[in-house]
């Protein structure tokens, strides 16, 4: 499997935090887009943090063009990365409406955490039945599938959610006693992307991603003075 990556913005932050951002110029975005994907291709495409409306807008009309997303034969998963896990935010705030009405029409999954499906829905996430509230109110804006992520409530599980309105499925792991969680979230949807350009299906690309995160939180560990990095590498620990 060989990534590949548009910058779209470059963010002053370590483990205590995001100072500030600058977003790159959008037709800078959409070129890179275009640059990789006539001469490689892509499997399938996943966004994270977007900055803006205007790169969201970009992003969105340049998938249409190369034939990215759910009604196309490459996946799109959608991160709707809006703050960081210290709660400064990614987004500029008038770029929500842009991801609810641009980009999640166009997704075959969203994978939002539960300060994310409040602010895409307005709806608060507290137990079983709100979470599938939740699920059927993204799912109203237009993605194909739709994960809600257990991983900012409380209790001894961590319970995400995966919906396309007529399959409800749980994937449910034991919450880890640890703070070191920074990337979780980026780490999952990258895992489950890869998974999907692999060819796997939605619910079986969530369950080797789930399976990925719990190892890459059990094995996170402390870097700086606030919340340490998930661990992607323990398969390659393993290998060693
Ligand atoms: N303490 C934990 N132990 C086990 N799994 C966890 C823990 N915290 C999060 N997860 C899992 O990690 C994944 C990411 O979920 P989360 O809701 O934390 O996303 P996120 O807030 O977008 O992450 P981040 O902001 O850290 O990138 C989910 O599968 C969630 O269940
Ligand atoms: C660039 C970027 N994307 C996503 C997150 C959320 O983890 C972050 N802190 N920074």
């Amino acid at each position: 499997m060989h990534g590949m990556t548009a910058v779209t913005a470059v963010t002053v932050q370590n483990s205590l935090g995001v100072e500030d951002f600058a977003e790159v110029p959008s037709n800078i975005v959409t070129a890179q887009i275009r640059a990789v994907t006539a001469d490689m291709g892509a499997g399938a495409a996943k966004t994270g943090m977007l900055a803006t409306a205007e790169i969201i807008t970009a992003v969105a009309k340049t998938l249409g063009d190369v034939g990215i997303g759910r009604d196309t034969a490459v996946p799109f998963v959608v991160d709707p990365v809006a703050a960081s896990m210290h709660g400064d935010p990614l987004l500029r705030e008038e770029a929500l409406e842009a991801i609810r009405t641009e980009l999640l029409p166009r997704a075959t999954l969203v994978t939002p955490n539960l300060d994310e499906v409040r602010m895409l829905t307005g709806v608060e996430v507290t137990d079983a039945e709100s979470r599938r509230a939740a699920a059927e109110a993204l799912l109203a804006l237009g993605p194909q599938w739709v994960l809600v992520k257990g991983g900012h409530d409380s209790g001894p599980r961590c319970v995400d959610l995966l919906s396309d309105g007529t399959a409800h499925l749980e994937f449910d792991g034991p919450r880890r006693d640890t703070p070191h969680t920074h990337g979780g979230g980026d780490t999952l949807a990258s895992a489950v992307t890869a998974s999907l350009a692999r060819g796997a299906d939605v619910p079986a690309a969530v369950e080797e991603g789930k399976r990925f995160i719990e190892r890459c939180v059990a094995e996170a560990y402390p870097l700086g003075g606030g919340i340490g990095p998930v661990s992607p590498f323990w398969r390659l620990a393993d290998e060693a």
